[in-house]
């Protein structure tokens, strides 16, 4: 798919920002905070309708307004749709092609993006939450089903957590209030679970092979989704009724630290490199590969759930892989992936690639085409 073009008004920095893109590569080159990674977050605004840095939305509005807007032409399948986007200091309103939608679910998955920032060389070293996250970005942008189920486990998990932290003493009224937290939190947490095993072993498939190739076919990846309640089987039956066990199991224990202390909000994915654990025995490079390698493979996985590429934004993550690393990125995705890269310097770039790009300066909010 391509984004053609995208505007934006009192979006951070920018009082007005206009910007049509390569079908090929943007290279968007300018200082440090002039706006460069607000670009690339706006446009993730239209595909997730959620920044991956802002915790509030109403940080992305422009100093001094009261509302943010981001508009983006996306062709997809041979059409066209007008997304946008518009960002008050109380909630969101999302459009396409003009019409209001009510869901956010509905407007989520017309544009899918794949954003590499450096953060994300923390992907295989970081804290399991980071590759919780992952999955749930990935999967929920294919997935509006999966977003809903998340969404709601984690109302029902907040809800039983307040509920076990509030009580006094686990008699029989607190265990019936929690069977009822309990039916829900099985029905959407099982779901998470399927989705997320077939998503990781879709991922491991095309993960291994890039790693493979990266690395010269020295070192083999694999990745496996961790979760205890996959103990009996992977179908939906089995981890409903060992999740529901699981519960009950552990209802004391629960009652007593005051938080759910089994689901798939515990969950993890084990990262190897010939059969050994990367997190505890890689090294920072392997580990950055590895991370490389699970980045790439999940464009290949959107194609093949949605059937066209998505695109990709890498945010200044260029100067921090080698440039081994760096000519198989930019050759494997150059051809077939719109991208859009944010660095500091040109110099450091591929020559074939500078040729091909459209080529913006950034500076103070403002964009010039070079
Ligand atoms: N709500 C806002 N209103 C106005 N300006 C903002 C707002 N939020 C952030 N900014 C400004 O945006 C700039 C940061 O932009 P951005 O994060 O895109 O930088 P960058 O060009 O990617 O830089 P770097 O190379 O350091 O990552 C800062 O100058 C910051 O003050």
């Amino acid at each position: 798919m391509i984004l053609q073009s995208l505007e934006a008004v009192n979006f951070r920095n920018y009082a007005h920002l206009s910007l049509t893109l390569s079908p090929y590569i943007t290279i968007l080159v300018g200082q440090n905070a002039q706006g460069k990674t607000n670009i690339l977050e706006s446009i993730l605004m239209l595909s997730l309708a959620k920044s991956h840095r802002a915790g509030r939305d109403s940080e992305m509005i422009r100093w001094g307004e009261e509302f943010a807007s981001v508009t983006g032409q996306v062709v997809r399948q041979q059409r066209t749709y007008e997304l946008n986007l518009k960002i008050l200091n109380r909630g969101k309103k999302v459009r396409v092609n003009q019409i209001e939608k009510r869901r956010i679910s509905d407007f989520i998955g017309h544009l899918n993006v794949v954003l590499f920032a450096p953060e994300d060389l923390q992907l295989v070293k970081g804290a399991p939450q980071t590759r919780r996250k992952f999955l749930d970005v990935e999967l929920g942008q294919i997935n509006p089903q999966y977003l809903h189920n998340l969404v709601q486990y984690q109302r029902v998990l907040q809800q039983r957590n307040n509920l076990l932290k509030d009580a006094e003493s686990l008699d029989s009224r607190l265990s019936e209030m929690l069977s009822v937290w309990d039916d829900q939190l099985v029905e959407y947490g099982s779901r998470i679970v399927t989705k997320r095993v077939e998503f990781v072993h879709k991922l491991q498939m095309h993960a291994a092979e890039i790693h493979r190739q990266i690395t010269s076919e020295k070192e083999s990846l694999e990745l496996s989704y961790q979760c205890v309640l996959l103990e009996n089987g992977r179908s939906l039956e089995a981890v409903k009724e060992y999740f529901r066990q699981q519960l009950v199991a552990r209802r004391k224990e629960d009652f007593r630290r005051g938080i759910t202390s089994t689901g798939p909000h515990r969950d993890d994915i084990e990262v190897q490199i010939d059969s050994k654990n990367v997190q505890v025995y890689g090294s920072q490079g392997q580990q950055r590969t590895a991370a490389l390698s699970m980045k790439l493979a999940e464009i290949e996985l959107i194609r093949q759930e949605v059937g066209e590429y998505p695109v990709l934004l890498l945010d200044d993550v260029l100067s921090e892989l080698d440039e081994m690393r760096q000519l198989h990125l930019l050759e494997s995705m150059g051809q077939k992936v719109q991208t859009l890269i944010t660095t500091t310097m040109t110099y450091g770039l591929d020559e074939m690639m500078r040729e091909k790009a459209v080529v913006y300066r950034v500076s103070q909010g403002t964009i010039e085409k070079m």
